[in-house]
């Protein structure tokens, strides 16, 4: 798919699943690698991948026990000062390092997101013909079958992307279950408390981060609105015939400010550190953090985004049930006067996440999007300090 293509489809934003807005053209909606597959129109051949970026680690080889930085919340929203400042300067600086970090006792019960992963589990299992009801016409909302046939890098994966957004997903879920509206209620109803925990940690993550870096609590969640690109999805990794030539996700960054991930016990979530690929272990007892690009960026590079990947096996079926928290779509962004120092000049120039979402769609996910918003080298102080003000 052409960018012209992406950015008509983009243009559709509000229509988000077919249904709503018949007048879609379905040309403008791309085929999906998976379905294709089903279809018989792609082959296994054509989602292996080639050259450097392999499935070198195998899906159940994971990190030696507490390599992966562990934080404890309850110890964070304690009493104990010292303990709040322990883990709280351990989140910080996994944040600095690892982009990546597991959370306990964070006060979700995991019967809240199972629901939600046993819900869209059974949305999964629904014949193709309801599935693409609901499906998506951009990355926002909907079903999505792969990733675009057109991407160099194919996804071994089919999604479910609910958008925060009641209206929406509650003519999603009456439409997929008409004939079953007593399932559809208990379908939104777990939906909603699963978001509205996710939300709250979300935030209490990012404001203890911002906090750690020096900066008022709220410096960047008081960014976050309704028009806020915060998603949840839930991603279905069927079993591959030859998890070592092809990925259920190639490497890639998280555009948004940060994920919050459950994996099922299967495992494959794999996060780059030191140019060395580490099998993250799943673990009911805690969730995982990524941070993503938007949240690198407006700390100056101070907070990392990781690369991370997914791998397959042969035999099972993996799920993963993820929420995007984001900050405004559309609201200017740059990086506080307090981060950026003379050992540490402004190394991102201001953005939108409309405008990245833009340059992403444009070069198909790739695991350095961030590098589009990088200013240059050679760029002068007083040159980037006017862009700073701009
Ligand atoms: O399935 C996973 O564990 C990771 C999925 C992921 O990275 C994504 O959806 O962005
Ligand atoms: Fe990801």
């Amino acid at each position: 798919m052409g960018v012209s293509e992406m950015n008509r489809t983009e243009d559709c934003v509000d229509a988000d699943i077919v249904m709503k807005e018949p007048e879609v053209e379905t040309a403008t909606i791309p085929t999906y690698t998976m379905q294709a597959l089903w279809d018989k129109k792609l082959s296994l051949k054509d989602f292996e991948v080639s050259g450097e970026d392999k499935p070198t680690l195998p899906y159940d080889v994971f990190e030696q026990d507490e390599v992966l930085p562990i934080i404890d919340l309850q110890a964070l929203l304690g009493n104990d000062k010292d303990a709040r400042y322990v883990n709280l300067a351990r989140m910080l600086e996994a944040a600095k390092t690892w982009g990546f970090f597991k959370i306990r006792n964070h006060g979700v019960a995991l019967e809240t997101v199972k629901k939600v992963e046993q819900n869209v589990k059974k949305f999964f299992a629904l014949p193709m013909e309801k599935k693409l009801q609901v499906k998506a016409v951009n990355f926002v909302f909907g079903y999505i079958g792969g990733s675009p046939v057109s991407w160099k890098n194919k996804w071994w994966l089919e999604s479910l992307h609910m958008k925060v957004q009641e209206e929406a997903i509650r003519k999603m879920v009456a439409l997929v279950w008409s004939d079953n509206p007593k399932f559809a209620d208990e379908f939104m109803s777990a939906l909603t408390r699963y978001y509205s925990s996710m939300r709250e940690l979300s935030r209490l993550i990012v404001e203890c981060l911002t906090e750690g870096l020096g900066l008022p609590p709220n410096t960047y969640t008081k960014l976050e609105t309704p028009d806020a690109i915060c998603n949840a999805r839930v991603n279905h990794y069927p079993a591959c015939p030859d998890p070592s030539k092809v990925f259920g996700i190639p490497s890639h960054t998280d555009p948004q400010m940060l994920s919050i991930l459950y994996q099922d016990d299967v495992g494959g979530l794999q996060v780059l550190r030191n140019g060395k690929w580490i099998g993250i272990r799943p673990d009911d007892s805690t969730l995982v953090v990524n941070l993503g690009d938007t949240f690198m960026a407006i700390t100056n590079g101070i907070l990392h985004s990781a690369v991370h990947r997914v791998a397959l096996n042969t035999t099972r079926s993996r799920y993963s049930t993820i929420y995007f928290y984001g900050v405004d779509n559309a609201a200017p962004l740059s990086v506080p006067p307090e981060l950026i120092t003379e050992d540490r000049p402004l190394l991102y120039r201001p953005f939108t996440v409309n405008e990245y979402r833009a340059i992403l769609t444009e070069h198909q996910v790739p695991d350095d999007g961030i590098k589009f918003l990088r200013i240059q080298p050679g760029v002068t102080a007083t040159a980037r300090k006017k862009m700073f003000r701009r």
